[in-house]
This record gives C-alpha cells, sequence and structure tokens, in this order.
C-alpha cells in the first residue's frame, strides 16, 4: 500500500514522540529497592519469628508483589507516543489512491444495547471524511432482531440527508445524538441556509428516534410479504443467515445486514465468532484490503478518524511492519470521578510504555486491521504471491470459492478487484454460504486466522496472536479524540465486564498463544512477552491479594506480627513503600489532570476488584479446568442518556454512580474481608480498653501499629461495601450474601484462634 511521495515537501505523515521518564523511574527504582530491602529483611528474620506462618506467607506474597512491580517497571520504563499530520496526507495522495475500508460494526441485543446507539455509531461512521465509494459499512447483529433490522433500514434512509449535511457544513460531531443536544441552536451568525437545514435534520433525527421507541415498545409484526418475512417466529440461538443489501448506492457507503446462521449445535464464539463471519462475508463481498471495527457502544468522535488512520497506514515502514492501528477508547458522559474504576485513565502510562514496545495491546473497537495479517501472513511473508495452492487455500479459508478467490487477492497483494465493489448483492448466495454455522469446520478460521476462539477476552488473545507473528502496532489520539464511548455506568455492568475481562485474560495463559512460547517459538518480543503476563495475570494476582488482606487481620486477632514493630528501625520498610506508593500514583495521576477523588476511587477499586471480579474469575478458571464450568461473553448493558434530561429508568441524578448490589457471589470474598477486619478492629480496641491509660502506648505497640493501619486501610477500601451492610434494596448487599459472607467470616477468627492455642 505504500505509494511514492509525490510531494518534494518529505515533513513525515507519522511521528514518534519520545517523551522524557527520568522521574518516574527514579522513583519507581526506589520503590523497588525498599521492596527488595523488605524481603531481604523478612529472610533474615525468618528464624526469629515465634509464629512464623505470618511472616512466611507475607514472603510469599511480597515476592509476588515485587515481581508485578518489575513487570509494570519494564512495559513503562520508556514512553512514548504517535501523532498524525492528516493535512499532509491530503497534500500527498491522492483520494483515488486511498484503499478502500470495510467497517464493522457489532451488536448482540437490542434490549442491552439499545438501537439508537447503534444506529449513532452507524451513522456517525457512514458520515466520516472519506471517498464513499471505499467504504462499505457492515453491521453484525447476533440477536437476530427484526427491530434491528428495521432500525438499520430506517437509519440508512436518513443517512442519506444527514451525510450530505455534515460534510456540506463541515460538521464536527457526527453522532446525531451527541449534535442534537436540548441545549445546541445553531448560531445567529450562521447563514439562514444552515439554520434552516439544522431545523429540518433535527426534525428528521427526531422522527427516525421516535419510529425506534415506537418499534422497540411493541412485538414486531413481521409481514409475510415483506424484507421482515424471514424474521417470523425466528429463535435467536437457532436460525439462518440472514444477509441483506440496504444500501449500494453511490451516494453512500454501501450498507449490509448480517445476523450469521446460529444453531445449538454449533458454538457460535461470540464477538470473535461475529467478527470472523463478518470477515468472511465481506471478504466475499467487497474484499477491503483494511477493516476497521467498531463496537455498538462506541461512535466516531472526530470525522477525520480515517485519514489519522490512512496517515499511519501510508507511512512505507509500517507497510512492513504494522499489523494494525489502534485508537483509544475514551468515553463521553463517564461518571464523575470513575466511582466504579473501569474508565481506564490510570493506564496513560501503559500504554505510552507500550508504544515504546511492538505496540498498543488490540482492544476490540477502534481498530484498524490489514485484512492480510488477520488472515495470517507474517511481515516477512511476502512471497506468498503468486501461485498460492489450491487446496492450502481450502484447508486455511474453507470451502467457498469466491471466498478463496478474495483471499488469494489479498494474499497476494495485488489491488482488489473493483467489480465486486459496486453491487454486492449479486453476491448475497456466496455471503449467505461463508455466515453458515458449520462453515469453520476443518479449516483454519478461529486458529490461525480471523480472530482467535478460547478466550472471551478476544481482543488480546487476537492481537497476541498478531504480535506474535512479529508485527508491530500502533496507538494514535487525534484532537478531538477519534472515538467515545459508553463505559458500564452501573457497578453491577461494570462487575459484568471486569468478570469477563479476568476470566478471559486468564484463559489466554491456556492457549497455544502463550506469551512465552511466542517468544521462544515465535516472534513475540520478550519485553511485549512481559507486558502481555503482565494484563494477563490479573487474575492471579487476586490469590496473594486476599492472603495479605487478610494478614493484618489475622495478626491483630492471634497477637501476631507480620510487619516490624512501630518501634524497630525497620519500620520505616513497609511505611516508605506506602507512602512513595501513595504520592507517586498520586503524581502520576495529577500529570493526566485526574482528580484527588477519582486517584483515591481508583486506589480503592484496584483493591476491590482484585478482590471480588479476580479472585472470581481464577476460581472460575479452576472450575473450568476440571470441566465443571464453561465461559460465557456476557454482554453488558448499555444505557441510552438522551440530553433532554428525560433519562430513562431511575437513574435520577443522585443516584447515579452508587453501588447497587444484587445475589450473586463475586462481591462475597470483598465482604468476607470486610467483616474479619471489623472483628480484628473491634478485637483491638476492645483490648485497648481494658488495658491502663498509661499503658495503652505499649499495648498499641503489641498489637501491632502497622497491623492495626492495614486493618483500617482496608476498611476504608471497603467502604462502599460497609455502607452496603445497612442499606436496603438495590443499595444493600442481599441479606444471603450477607449471612454467607458472616459464617465464612467467623471460621476464619475460628481458625485464627486455633492456630494461636498451642496444640
Ligand atoms: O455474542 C456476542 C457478544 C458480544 N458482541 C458484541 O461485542 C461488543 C462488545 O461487547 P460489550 O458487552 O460492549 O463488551 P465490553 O466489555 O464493553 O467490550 C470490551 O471487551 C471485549 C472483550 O471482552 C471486547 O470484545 C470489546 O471490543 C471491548 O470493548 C458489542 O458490540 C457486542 O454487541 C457480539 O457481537 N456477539
Ligand atoms: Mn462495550
Amino acid at each position: 500500500m505504500a505509494i511514492n511521495i509525490q510531494d518534494s515537501n518529505c515533513l513525515p505523515l507519522q511521528e514518534k514522540i519520545v517523551h522524557s521518564n527520568k522521574m518516574a523511574r527514579a522513583i519507581e527504582l526506589i520503590i523497588l529497592s525498599f521492596l527488595i530491602s523488605m524481603l531481604v529483611y523478612r529472610v533474615i528474620l525468618f528464624k526469629d519469628q515465634n509464629n512464623s506462618f505470618p511472616w512466611l506467607l507475607a514472603l510469599v506474597c511480597e515476592s509476588w508483589f515485587t515481581f508485578t512491580w518489575i513487570l509494570s517497571m519494564c512495559i513503562k520504563w520508556n514512553q512514548c507516543s504517535f501523532q498524525t499530520y492528516p493535512d499532509r496526507l491530503l497534500k500527498r495522495v491522492n483520494e483515488i489512491d486511498f484503499p478502500a475500508v470495510d467497517i464493522f460494526v457489532t451488536t448482540a441485543d437490542p434490549i442491552l444495547e439499545p438501537s439508537i446507539i447503534t444506529m449513532n455509531t452507524v451513522l456517525s461512521l457512514l458520515a466520516v471524511d472519506y471517498p464513499l465509494d471505499k467504504l462499505a459499512l457492515y453491521l453484525s447483529d447476533d440477536g437476530c432482531s427484526p427491530l434491528t433490522f428495521y432500525s438499520i433500514v430506517e437509519t440508512t434512509k436518513f443517512a442519506k440527508l444527514w451525510v450530505p449535511f455534515c460534510k456540506k457544513y463541515n460538521i464536527q460531531l457526527r453522532a446525531p445524538f451527541r449534535y442534537f443536544t436540548s441545549t445546541s441552536t445553531p448560531l445567529e451568525n450562521d447563514s439562514l441556509e444552515f439554520q434552516h437545514e439544522w431545523k429540518k435534520m433535527k426534525n428528521e433525527y427526531g422522527n427516525l428516534y421516535k419510529k425506534i421507541e415506537l418499534a422497540a415498545q411493541r412485538p414486531f409484526t413481521c409481514d409475510c410479504n415483506s424484507d421482515f418475512a424471514v424474521f417470523r417466529d425466528v429463535d435467536r440461538s437457532n436460525h439462518p443467515a440472514i444477509i441483506k443489501v440496504i444500501s449500494e448506492t453511490k451516494d453512500l457507503p454501501h450498507v449490509i445486514y448480517i445476523s450469521r446462521e446460529k444453531n445449538p449445535k454449533h458454538h457460535h464464539h461470540y464477538k470473535a465468532g461475529a467478527m470472523n463471519a463478518l470477515t468472511r462475508v465481506s471478504g466475499v463481498m467487497t474484499n477491503a484490503p483494511l477493516m476497521l471495527n467498531v463496537d455498538c457502544d462506541m461512535y466516531a468522535n472526530n470525522p477525520q478518524v480515517f485519514l489519522h488512520a490512512m496517515c499511519m497506514v501510508f507511512d512505507y515502514k509500517n507497510d512492513q511492519e504494522c499489523g494494525f492501528f489502534q485508537f483509544p477508547q475514551a468515553f463521553y458522559d463517564g461518571l464523575k470521578d470513575d466511582p466504579f474504576g473501569n474508565q481506564l485513565a490510570n493506564y496513560y502510562y501503559i500504554i505510552n510504555g507500550l508504544a515504546a514496545l511492538q505496540g498498543i495491546f488490540y482492544m476490540g473497537s477502534n481498530c484498524f486491521h490489514r485484512r492480510k495479517v488477520i488472515y495470517g501472513l507474517s511481515p516477512n511473508d511476502k512471497t506468498k504471491s503468486g501461485n498460492i495452492r489450491n487446496e492450502d487455500l481450502h484447508k486455511v479459508f474453507g470451502k467457498s470459492f469466491e471466498l478463496r478467490e478474495s483471499a488469494a487477492q489479498i494474499l497476494s497483494g495485488s489491488n482488489t478487484n473493483i467489480e465486486n465493489r459496486t453491487n454486492p448483492s449479486s453476491l448475497i448466495e456466496a455471503a449467505i454460504d461463508v455466515a453458515g454455522c458449520s462453515y469453520e469446520y476443518g479449516t483454519h478460521w478461529g486458529k490461525k486466522v480471523g480472530w482467535l476462539y478460547g478466550s472471551s477476552a478476544e481482543d488480546i488473545l487476537t492481537g497476541l496472536g498478531i504480535h506474535g507473528r512479529g508485527w508491530k502496532s500502533i496507538i494514535t489520539s487525534p484532537d478531538p479524540l477519534a472515538f467515545l464511548g459508553c463505559a458500564p455506568s452501573t457497578y453491577q455492568s461494570s462487575l459484568t465486564q471486569q468478570k469477563r475481562w479476568a476470566i478471559g485474560l486468564l484463559e489466554i495463559l491456556f492457549t497455544d498463544k502463550n506469551p512465552f512460547l511466542l517468544t521462544i517459538k515465535g516472534n513475540l518480543w520478550f519485553r511485549q512477552a512481559l507486558a502481555y503476563c503482565w494484563i494477563c495475570l490479573w487474575g492471579v494476582r487476586s490469590i496473594p491479594e486476599i492472603c495479605y488482606a487478610s494478614l493484618p487481620a489475622y495478626c491483630i486477632i492471634t497477637g501476631s506480627r507480620f510487619l516490624p514493630k512501630g518501634n524497630e528501625q525497620a519500620f520505616i520498610i513497609p511505611v516508605g513503600i506506602f507512602v512513595i506508593y501513595n504520592v507517586y500514583i498520586l503524581w502520576e495521576s495529577k500529570r493526566l489532570g485526574v482528580s484527588l477523588r477519582m486517584w483515591w476511587n481508583l486506589q480503592r477499586m484496584g483493591r476491590v476488584t482484585a478482590l471480588t471480579t479476580w479472585l472470581f474469575a481464577i476460581l472460575n478458571m479452576m472450575l473450568k479446568l476440571m470441566g465443571l464450568s464453561k465461559s460465557i461473553f456476557e454482554v453488558t448493558q448499555k444505557e441510552y442518556k438522551s440530553n433532554d434530561g428525560d433519562d430513562v429508568g431511575d437513574n435520577d441524578d443522585k443516584n447515579v454512580g452508587r453501588f447497587t448490589y444484587d445475589k450473586s457471589l463475586v462481591i462475597m470474598p470483598g465482604v468476607v474481608i470486610l467483616l474479619v477486619n471489623i472483628t480484628a478492629l473491634v478485637n483491638g480496641v476492645l483490648r485497648l480498653l481494658k488495658v491502663e491509660y498509661n499503658k495503652i502506648w505499649m499495648e498499641v505497640l503489641t498489637l501491632g501499629l502497622g497491623e492495626m493501619f492495614c486493618s483500617m486501610w482496608l476498611l476504608l477500601c471497603f467502604w462502599e461495601f460497609l455502607k452496603g451492610l445497612f442499606r436496603n434494596g438495590k443499595y444493600g448487599i442481599p441479606s444471603s450474601t450477607i449471612w454467607k459472607s458472616g459464617i465464612l467470616a467467623l471460621f476464619f477468627v475460628h481458625l485464627c484462634r486455633r492456630s494461636s492455642q498451642p496444640f
């Protein structure tokens, strides 16, 4: 795809900017030296302990913490980012030379993912600044819902007005639900013509919104003689493939609706399966060399996003080196101060660190892939060209003749034929064939080509597969941000998401794409493997975390010790770690413009998540390994926030961001830790009350200053759960969970007592 540079002006289209990182490195090294001193101290004093159990456990946990600290240091050591220059691109490259892009939008459920959100995603993408005849938009509907189909048909009609309007007036925000807010009006000094069209457009969008709303409210009647007939009595988990070309005119990108075949006998592999069906169908119909995938809860926020992507694509070096081009996942209307810790702000330095290695992880949405990379090519495989044996193609891509033809074209790097592009509808039969649920049997789909199966974090796994072949990746963050999406806005949906990620990430370690295997056998860089290891081990971290979190309570109850005494010199080590670490993270957050409150939320949710969803994930993984459980992809609830203030549901402002609970057992370990620590603190305080006033300081020291402090710190981290114990309704932790946790907590206390009694 690299083309000759026509311009003498050789300014780069894309630039790597290296950020100085000396200060952060120095602080991280200081923390590391403290961590190591702590380990050394433990080893030296091991023999002097009366009760060596907590000492040993602490040593093991701290070794683990030191290990993850080293991992994260390795990732963050070099910091850089990429800048792209679309205006230089427009001067240098002719629009005719832009490559075609197939756009994939996935949706799975019109209730969890309200159609109007998905339709705004679609509209924002149809209206991007890019030659219309080079784009095709495929909407994959895993819900097989006539409502989604109806919505996309109506939306396409509206798009015929919306797209020219956006382009004519160079509108910056092309997702109508964000553009037409209740407060937005055209400016007085805008032309009369604009004001007029603006009103008309707002009206039209209002109509579209109403139509979709109305259709969502009542059961769909699928008239026998209409386009909807195929949806009659359809069962979303058992139905033939439905593919409809909704628009194939010149004044709009092609719009194609796909609901791949489903059958309970065949595993459909959730989103990864949907992406593979999209890849095949688009391969048959339009076969663009680039593919962009966007989740239905994201929208293009910067109309020039494709041009930014092309800056990366056209960079000559990238053609040989770069497998995918990612844009960040940022969120609109995110809850203030991120109470559930799910807006990913704290990964900024990790992302910039990865940029200095092989590149960012694939994050599942907002990413441009080269089709040849998804088809399994490696950077040095240039010569797969020419005669690829037909049997080989059959083995890899399956039986479809049309797909094999199109794949051969991509693999040989020849320019995609144009005939396909003009009327995809002539290829519907071939497309239906490759969207079948048994198509992949005996092929490489999901194993070596396409999105990889075997993890519910299919994005990280697929990206790992690509990096493992030696490709690099790039992330760039234009201003305004390329894409915006909605972060889960309730604690329940945030739990669903974190649970799925933690399980999915662990699953990766059990596939043949294990990062270490790929370093040894494949082309994954060693430090990149460390980065994958760091993220995939999220779930495993919960074990040392829960052990460490039980230590303070154990020590207070049994009168033993896991930290140096307050009057010992070595007390400075844990205090040092605690203070420097927290100040450091605070400083990092400040540089990102994160509020103090958000910093605290992120810190406490770090503990809460580790002791709830991550622990749950590892238990789940064990069950899975024993064959007792299967992992599923639970779709998160997306909330439509209308800008007119009439929010749906009972999300009145003051309750937004409050913790809600259901009967699920995920939060139980957190509740147990909370109860155990309360018991320990009460125990400690009672003991203090018994001693004489002038001896109280001595008693505090014997109780363990460090241990008491840790226990209180944990109480602060789990403060929301503490409140949940006393609240009712959905804001309260269900009594069944409290009972079960109470029993476990009592059991723990009992065990502590037993273990401290001489046998
Ligand atoms: O069977 C399924 C399940 C999900 N989806 C789609 O997958 C996308 C992501 O689902 P969502 O519930 O929004 O998950 P998130 O946790 O928000 O997604 C993050 O994590 C996923 C992996 O766990 C990635 O696939 C996503 O791209 C990434 O944004 C949505 O468009 C869904 O419609 C399907 O198409 N089919
Ligand atoms: Mn999502």
